[in-house]
């Protein structure tokens, strides 16, 4: 069973629903992140998770207990979740030791609050040594590291992180994910992170439910999220989506840029696809549809051009595409698309 279930939760606050009826699971030993915009609830669900919000209906299953439900509602102390919040939150004047230690106190772990499970537990998020540091010696991110070590060490059922990557500046996020992700899988932790960013998402999680307006409108992994997305929202909300117009007939797709194969099947009709930037591909002008350079956007890693596609019969068509060399505004190129497409019926 997953120790973590999510049935039906609804929340309102005075007339204004949040939770309209979410329902997640996430298997044992996995980081699922809840991935949403900002006030779709996400942080509202996490707090009824760990009972610091009642919920108006539904439940919260956790490692096979009912912990909210009608009826039902277990204090936050005693469901057996550690929650991580957006800046740790370490005691200032306890050391990192200390802090650590004060996670042990009345967990599984109580009676061997040695000094040994503290250092166990700061090998596991990389800070070994740090022992007798003050919280204000560390950087952002070692602070976040330690408050994942605290919350692992009574051994929760669920540990909840909301946004616990946020206050740190780009250049140090992504190492700090990398380090709380594999501390959370070598201690065989079920997780639930909370976070607007979709990147982040999709490279720390191993499962990501998409949360749009009180509701879980897809979970899956990362790729099936990102390659198989539910509607044309979810593709945009996931990542960079190319929308075109395009007809189903036959198992086939008819876009202006061409005829295309699906990614799954689809019946017949009217509607449109989906393709990511990475599907677009430049070759010598003349060969494939002949497009125009109308903007460029340089991310370091990598950068994107936007162009203008002339399609049979004279359409224009908007395109991204993902490219590394130079490519001058006004430049005309040939592309040629490649790989399945997701499609949706309904009006262009
Ligand atoms: N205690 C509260 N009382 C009244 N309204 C609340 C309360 N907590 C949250 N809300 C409202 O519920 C909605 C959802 O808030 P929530 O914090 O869950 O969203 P979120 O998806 O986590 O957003 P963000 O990414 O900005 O943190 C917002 O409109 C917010 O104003």
């Amino acid at each position: 069973m997953s120790p973590l279930q999510i049935r039906g939760v609804t929340k309102a606050f005075g007339a204004q629903p949040v939770l309209r009826g979410v329902d997640l699971e996430v298997p044992s030993g996995r980081l699922a992140a809840v991935l949403g915009p900002s006030g779709c609830g996400k942080t509202t669900l996490l707090r009824v998770v760990a009972g610091f919000e009642r919920a108006d209906a539904g439940s919260v299953v956790l490692a096979g207990r009912e912990v909210t439900g009608p009826g039902t509602h277990v204090a936050p102390e005693k469901r057996r979740v550690a929650v991580v919040p957006q800046e740790g939150a370490l005691f200032p004047h306890l050391t990192v030791a200390q802090n650590v230690a004060f996670g042990l106190r009345g967990g599984r772990g109580a009676r061997r609050t040695s000094a040994a499970r503290v250092t166990e537990l700061l090998e596991l998020v990389g800070l070994r040594g740090y022992e007798e540091r003050m919280p204000a010696q560390l950087s952002g991110g070692q602070q976040q590291r330690v408050a994942v070590a605290r919350a692992l060490a009574p051994q929760p059922d669920v540990v909840l992180l909301d946004e616990p990557f946020s206050a740190l500046d780009a250049a140090l996020r992504a190492s700090v994910r990398a380090d709380v992700r594999a501390a959370l899988h070598a201690a065989g932790a079920t997780a639930v992170l909370v976070t607007h960013d979709q990147e982040e998402a999709l490279s720390t999680a191993d499962v990501v439910a998409v949360m749009r307006d009180g509701v879980v409108v897809q979970a899956g992994t990362p790729k099936e999220v990102y390659r198989f997305p539910r509607d044309v929202e979810v593709a945009r909300f996931v990542g960079e989506a190319v929308v075109i117009p395009a007809t189903v007939r036959d198992g086939v797709v008819w876009t202006p840029l061409g005829h295309l194969p699906l990614a799954q099947s689809a019946p017949d009709g009217v509607g449109r696809a989906v393709l990511r930037p990475e599907q677009v591909h430049l070759v010598p002008e003349g060969e494939g549809l002949s497009a125009r350079v109308v903007d460029r956007y340089f991310y370091g890693h990598d950068a994107s051009v936007a162009l203008e596609v002339r399609c049979p019969g004279d359409v224009l068509l908007p395109v991204l595409c993902r490219t590394q060399g130079e490519m001058p505004e006004g430049d005309t190129v040939g592309v040629r698309i490649a790989g399945p497409v997701t499609w949706f019926p309904g009006a262009a």
